[in-house]
């Protein structure tokens, strides 16, 4: 029996980066169709910013193994709509996935393949337990950059496909200067 060697890293808790992880970076580029307001991501894609940052530490897709990742979503909203990560359902469904809350302030937008959305708010300290099937995406709702960190399956893969197409039935935007957890008026079954 081959045994893999044990690690210890630490994450630094003001920037999120993990040393030696993989780094992937996403910009506003990379979110095409994934806000509602095209017009204001039309003007903000001049600038092109850049909306998080994954650092990764990834096994093999085995079952069984774990990988790690921080993201640092950075502040900000595309007309009334704050920045979020992708969302995603794992590619094997039935894998569940741990969250934990560094840095910042948001929340995290879950949903089942039917539609079924939850909102659960997130600040440094918070857990989130993602259970099998269920989407999800994570949102600054915050003035700074919001860092957290992710735990799953090294099998789970990422499944983008619905969401990209889709999008969530609800959508996370500033009313009034308030956060507000509303119906996304072009969600369809
Ligand atoms: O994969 P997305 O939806 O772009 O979101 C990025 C975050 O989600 C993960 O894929 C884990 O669910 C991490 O790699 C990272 O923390
Ligand atoms: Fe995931």
């Amino acid at each position: 029996m081959e045994y893999k060697k044990p690690m210890g890293v630490d994450i630094d808790l003001e920037t999120g980066v993990i040393p030696g992880a993989k780094k992937l970076v996403r910009r506003l580029s990379d979110l095409k169709g994934y806000f509602q307001d095209e017009e204001a991501y039309a003007e903000l894609l001049k600038e092109n910013p850049v909306v998080y940052e994954v650092y990764a530490v990834e096994q093999e897709a085995k079952d069984g193994d774990l990988n790690f990742a921080t993201t640092v979503l950075h502040p900000g909203k595309v007309g009334k709509e704050f920045f979020f990560t992708k969302g995603h359902y794992h590619s094997k469904a039935d894998r569940a996935e741990i969250y934990y809350g560094i840095k910042g302030r948001g929340g995290m937008l879950l949903q089942t393949p039917e539609g079924r959305a939850e909102w659960i708010e997130m600040r440094p300290g918070t857990v989130v337990y993602v259970p099998p099937y269920w989407a999800h995406r994570t949102v600054n709702t915050g003035d700074e950059p919001f860092v957290f960190l992710a735990v799953y399956p090294a099998d789970a893969g990422h499944d983008y496909g619905s969401i990209a197409e889709k999008g969530f039935s609800k959508l996370v935007v500033e009313e009034n200067g308030e956060v507000r957890v509303v119906d996304n008026p072009k969600w369809k079954e």
